[in-house]
């Protein structure tokens, strides 16, 4: 999207062929060989390279980093970062940092921004928030229209990802709220996963429906317990992402949800290393809820079923046989 948008735009990643490939081919051969990529995408797996692209670059005016890694790759490029950014920076523009990862760090619980803030602290030209939002990557790539949020303390943050992405493909809109955008782009791959199973299970629509309502009710208990803004929640990082992913047939995290309710395990879906950040966070949610005191119902379903050896059957009944209580 951001190639689409301006001509500066560069790449870097890990892997030389694939940094090639996408620089000299154009196309991704790893994760969408068969998308053309704007022509005037660069790519490099330098990484010292491509900082220098930023820090150095002609346009002083919205130097702007995006990771987009997922939740075990961010602490990773943070602290590269960390290594490799200069005490000062060329110009007197701030640099911002965006990441588009949505997730709980399994382990420590931390939330993105707190990995952010932990492994890059104290940089003062540096200004950080969440990109996120309803954005299945082909699309993105294919070139079709998408509108996401960028979160951030600092106003300036959105205001440079609009400049950035704005052209003929994207709309960002602009949030303070950071813990509510991100608690939105962790758990709705959780009811994703729920929702997968619910139609693996063919219960139909009108169970889905009920598993998408009841679990943004879920989502928004939890995003307002941490902090985050009410109204976050039926926003594009809340309600828009999770309809998305729920019912998108794009989605890995209703594609793990799915298959395992026709059957199948979740080691075994998953031996092709597929990213399905809802598996990796699900009990992180379910530990953060209790901690606060929380009824997950339906992320203690997921957990149960991915984790327990619960039917996912069973898991539905257990769901059903809650006790009465006003919506
Ligand atoms: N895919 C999507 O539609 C969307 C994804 N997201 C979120 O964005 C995040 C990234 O998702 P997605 O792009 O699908 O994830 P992928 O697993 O496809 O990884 C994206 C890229 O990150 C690289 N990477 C992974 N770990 C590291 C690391 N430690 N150091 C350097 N590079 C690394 C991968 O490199 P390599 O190819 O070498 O493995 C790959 O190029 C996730 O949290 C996801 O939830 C958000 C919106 C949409
Ligand atoms: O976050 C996404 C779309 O906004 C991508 O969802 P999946 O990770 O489930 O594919």
């Amino acid at each position: 999207a951001l190639a689409s948008a301006r001509s500066d735009t560069l790449i870097w990643a890990r892997d030389p062929d694939q940094a090639l490939s996408i620089g000299q081919r154009h196309v991704n051969p790893r994760h969408l060989p068969d998308i053309a990529l704007p022509p005037a995408l660069r790519a490099t797996a330098d990484f010292g390279a491509a900082l220098a692209h930023v820090l150095e670059g002609p346009d002083q005016a919205d130097r702007l980093i995006v990771l987009g890694v997922p939740m075990s790759g961010l602490a990773d490029v943070c602290r590269r970062l960390a290594q490799a950014l200069p005490a000062r920076v060329p110009g007197s523009a701030p640099v911002h940092l965006l990441w588009t990862c949505k997730g709980i760090s399994p382990d420590t619980h931390q939330w993105p921004h707190q990995i952010v803030a932990e492994t890059l602290p104290g940089t003062a030209w540096l200004r950080t928030g969440v990109l996120s939002g309803p954005s299945f990557a082909r699309e993105v790539a294919q070139g079709l229209p998408v509108a996401l949020a960028v979160a951030s303390r600092d106003p300036d943050t959105g205001r440079a990802a609009q400049a950035a992405f704005h052209g003929t493909q994207a709309r960002i809109y602009g949030t303070r709220d950071v813990m509510g955008v991100e608690v939105g782009g962790a758990l709705k791959n959780v009811m994703a996963i729920a929702c997968g199973i619910s139609d693996g299970l063919r219960l139909g629509t009108n169970a889905r429906a009920a598993l998408i309502t009841r679990g943004l009710a879920e989502i928004q208990r939890l995003g307002v317990a941490l902090g985050g803004q009410a109204d976050t929640f039926i926003g594009l990082t809340g309600l828009g992402d999770l309809v998305l992913t729920a019912t998108g047939e794009l989605s890995r995290n209703r594609q793990v949800g799915v298959a395992i309710g026709q059957g199948r395990s979740l080691d075994d879906i998953l031996a092709g290393g597929m990213t399905a950040e809802g598996v990796r966070c699900a009990r992180a949610a379910q530990a953060l809820g209790r901690e606060h005191g929380l009824d997950l119902p339906i992320t203690d379903a997921v957990c149960d079923v991915l984790f327990g050896g619960v039917a996912p059957t069973q898991a539905v009944a257990a769901l059903l046989a809650r006790d009465p209580r006003d919506e």
